[in-house]
């Protein structure tokens, strides 16, 4: 087994060389774990059922090249009765379970190894996504009544929603999904609809949360909460992040999203953090069709341009390279609650892509209805947070491309998303205490250009 830890790194064989992610991940691939091995052959190979690609492995002393090698051989593939049937389920845990030899070489592991360039590395099981994303799931989180209730109240609401317009460059774009926005009290719904901004416009259709969404609220922020300790008990040292809100986690606002359809979709982007403040985290309940929720690290470069051509969504408008990172592929049966942590939004983007085929559900038919419970803090309320010279609320981001200022963040301005508007320069470093509370500062900004 030492030889899966130990092993040099090899140079690419002129062969490995011309299929290049192929070449990639074999040369890197030598000094990793048998399940990051495993994980790239399974990538490389999809149509081979994972216990065979262990066999293989080891059989070739854990030396991912020379399995690739003899994977391509006729006779391995075509041994009359062998099976070729694509597995069912991709997913680490089954690595694990197939074999007790591959459970004796399992090491820690870090995200950062087990999604590669050009690959998907699917997680079914709760104990994978919270070892290998910043999120964790709860599968069957409410009693089976309960889901149900709440998902017929929310595809009857859907019926009335709309798809979210925004500007991109110079389009103006609608999101391949539409949304509903519900808030907990008639107060915070009259301030939604005239001084919060999204997207450079007020939302005119904001509504009260609905029976349901009111009860399961508080089952989604006891869960929250428990989950927010367990992580920063076991994944952060005990010590909450920097910037992350050391207070409960108390859920004010709903956004509703319904998928009609395999198409219907959400593009690549981060949560927008200038209402929740930095470091936030979210409850995503996911009900009715099953779906896969995307997500990848965010790649620092030196040439990264976080600047104000970025639109405001986070949208990877001008990401050359979005799978540079590797995907993985989280499952969201209906009935899960999935946690996105405090250590996500910043570092990490997200998607729901388009399906090739859905499996429709009893109640929901073709729909998948999410909801994102969040947290609006008041020290982000927009009487709160600056505003630019164009009169529009500034929006908080974070430098994550750019390896200069890495991780600080800035306020900006957002009239640039605003259909027939110009940006200004208005550009300002954000300050927080450790706590992530706004430090007041004067309200002059910087000339973007002078940063
Ligand atoms: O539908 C989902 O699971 C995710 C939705 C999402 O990312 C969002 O509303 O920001
Ligand atoms: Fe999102």
């Amino acid at each position: 087994m030492d030889a899966f830890v130990t092993r040099k790194k090899r140079k690419s064989s002129p062969e490995s060389a011309t299929h290049g992610a192929t070449a990639t991940c074999a040369d890197d691939a030598s000094e990793e774990s048998t399940d990051v091995k495993l994980a790239i052959l399974s990538s490389l190979h999809p149509r081979i059922g994972q216990e065979t690609l262990l066999d293989i492995l080891l059989a070739h002393d854990g030396n991912v090249e020379a399995t690739t090698r003899a994977l391509k051989a006729p006779r391995l593939l075509k041994k009359p009765g062998a099976s070729t049937a694509v597995p069912a389920q991709t997913s680490l845990r089954s690595f694990a379970i197939s074999s007790n030899t591959a459970v004796a070489s399992l090491s820690p592991k870090k995200a950062k190894l087990l999604s590669r360039k050009g690959t998907t590395l699917h997680l079914y099981d709760p104990r994978d996504v919270s070892d290998h994303t910043p999120c964790t799931i709860i599968h069957n989180f409410l009693p089976a009544e309960e889901a149900n209730a709440l998902l017929l109240e929310l595809l009857e609401e859907s019926k009335s929603f709309e798809k979210i317009t925004f500007k991109l460059f110079d389009n103006v774009v609608s999101s391949p999904h539409t949304s509903g926005f519900y808030v907990g009290s008639y107060k915070e719904l009259q301030e939604q609809k005239h001084e919060y901004v999204y997207n450079g416009s007020r939302m005119t259709d904001v509504r009260t949360l609905t029976p349901q969404l009111e009860r399961v609220r508080t089952r989604v922020q006891e869960a929250v909460n428990r989950e927010i300790e367990a992580r920063i008990r076991t994944r952060y040292g005990g010590r909450k992040l920097k910037y992350q809100s050391p207070g409960p986690w108390s859920p004010n606002a709903a956004f509703v999203n319904c998928y009609n359809g395999p198409q219907e979709s959400v593009g690549w982007h981060s949560d927008q953090l200038t209402y929740l403040g930095p470091r936030p985290v979210i409850g995503s309940l996911s009900l009715g069709v099953a779906r896969e929720f995307r997500v990848r690290r965010i790649l620092p470069t030196s040439t990264g341009d976080d600047g104000p051509d970025v639109d405001d969504n986070n949208k990877d408008s001008n990401d050359t390279n979005p799978d540079a990172a590797g995907q993985i592929a989280i499952h969201l049966p209906h009935n899960s609650l999935l946690v996105m942590h405090a250590d996500m939004q910043e570092e990490w983007k997200h998607c729901v892509s388009p399906a090739q085929a859905i499996e429709p559900h009893p109640l929901a038919g073709n729909r998948r209805i999410n909801i994102t419970y969040r947290y609006y803090r008041a020290g982000f309320h927009p009487r709160n947070t600056p505003r630019c010279p164009c009169g529009v609320p500034a929006v908080l981001r974070v430098v994550t491309k750019k390896r200069e200022n890495w991780g600080r963040y800035f306020w900006m301005c957002h009239a640039g998303n605003v259909p027939g508007k110009e940006a200004c320069a208005f550009f300002r470093w954000a300050e927080f205490d450790d706590d992530g509370n706004p430090v007041p500062q004067n309200q002059g900004g910087t000339p973007a250009a002078a940063r």
